[in-house]
């Protein structure tokens, strides 16, 4: 795979803290677009469509969301940004923000739209698909305007795409809101780049697998030399601490704590074991102070998948989420299921599952023995297949 080019904002890495309650359910807003001409392909022009808008315009746009850049992987048709809330991806023609906290993530909208129209050439500005999702918040009293409803949000939205349909799915504290508009008109095209797409939103982690995702806890790895190892809440996984450190499949510049522990806790919580037949991917890494984890992967210089992590007693959370074709690698949407609920051990999870075109695997079947489904949902959104599910520890 080629190698990234790396940027880590140390202004950023190197100051955050927060020690309040925290909302880790994301809010993810998804907008595709088509090539202006419909036979010339955004995806075989490297940096071209919305890659061709550099990183200082889409701070701009990130500031109105209330959130930092705090380190980047650029490769040839994909850009990956950690954020101080979550992620932010870009390929030449599909924008994908994920903001947790209380992040104002669609004040961004506009700026996002008019970056579009005024930076990219192949592109046409006018949006071919969007979807916005997130599951219900844990303190929704503390979201700021658009966010303090659904049916706020959704007004939003529906100013920009007076054509989407907002839904809800389940009820409680695992609903999940979405709001789609997908336009498939004839002659405009996404390029040969089958959209699959899958998320598990994790609450309740067991607490031993939650107070791993601290920096106490990594720091334990550094304990001297003779420690009892029964004292090192990361035993199992121990692996010499200079391995540790040195970024994944990326240049070892991680000279700032947050991202040097980051790394460390990627490898020792097996995160980069999730794809165990990949062999080319990069990891970049975040360990916020005094808790809490984000990552974004990017396997084969193309797919990417973010993982992020609330640890705190009370309000623990963590979200993965992924475009990898498990298929492509010779696994199974249960096997990357199964390794990711092996990291953090959930009481409940949600699954959302997106595959376009003729589905060929939808979710699978009785998950596993430990875990029964609460609810099941599958239906047609444009031409995508959707499948929610939620599940409780049995
Ligand atoms: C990793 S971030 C991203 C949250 C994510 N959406 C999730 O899935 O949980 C949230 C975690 O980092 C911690 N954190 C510490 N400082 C933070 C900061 N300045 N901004 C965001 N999160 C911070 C929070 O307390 C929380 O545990």
């Amino acid at each position: 795979m080629e190698k990234p080019v790396k940027y880590i904002n140390h202004e950023v890495a190197d100051t955050l803290d927060s020690t309040n309650a925290f909302e880790g359910p994301e809010k993810l807003l998804e907008i595709w677009f088509a090539p202006k001409e419909p036979h010339v392909s955004a995806m075989a022009q490297p940096r071209q469509g919305l890659l061709a808008v550099p990183r200082q315009v889409w701070e701009t746009m990130l500031n109105l969301v209330q959130c930092k850049v705090l380190s980047m992987l650029s490769y040839e048709g994909l850009d990956s940004y950690v954020l101080s809330e979550s992620s932010f991806f870009v390929y030449p023609h599909v924008l994908i923000l994920k903001t947790c906290g209380t992040t104002t993530l669609l004040d961004g909208l506009p700026r996002m739209l008019e970056i579009v129209a005024d930076y990219t050439r192949t592109i046409d500005p006018s949006p071919l698909r969007i979807f916005y999702s997130r599951r219900s918040f844990m303190f929704p009293d503390r979201q700021l305007h658009p966010h303090r409803s659904w049916e706020d949000e959704t007004a939003v939205l529906k100013q920009y795409f007076p054509d989407g349909q907002a839904m809800e799915f389940g009820a409680g504290k695992d609903k999940w809101y979405m709001f789609s508009c997908v336009q498939s008109q004839v002659g405009k095209t996404c390029d040969n780049f089958n959209d699959f797409s899958l998320e598990i939103m994790m609450t309740d982690l067991d607490p031993a697998a939650a107070n791993l995702f601290s920096f106490d806890a990594v720091r334990s790895l550094n304990s001297p030399p003779g420690t009892p190892t029964s004292a090192n809440p990361m035993e199992s996984s121990m692996l010499s601490i200079d391995s540790m450190a040195s970024s994944v499949g990326c240049e070892p510049d991680d000279d700032d704590p947050g991202h040097h522990q980051g790394n460390i806790l990627t490898k020792a919580t097996e995160i980069d074991e999730i794809y165990p037949t990949v062999t080319n991917q990069a990891i970049d890494s975040f360990a916020f102070a005094p808790c809490g984890y984000s990552c974004n992967g990017v396997i084969d210089a193309e797919r990417y998948f973010s993982i992020h992590v609330t640890p705190e007693t009370g309000f623990s959370y963590a979200s993965f989420e992924t475009n990898v074709p498990p298929q492509r690698f010779g696994m199974t949407h249960l096997d990357v299921i199964q390794k990711v609920l092996s990291i953090f051990r959930p009481a409940n999870f949600t699954l959302v599952l997106f595959e376009e075109g003729k589905p060929k695997l939808g979710l699978p079947a009785g998950l596993s023995d430990k875990y029964s489904p609460t609810c099941e949902v599958s239906q047609s959104v444009g031409n995508y297949k959707m499948w929610y599910q939620t599940y409780r520890l049995t």
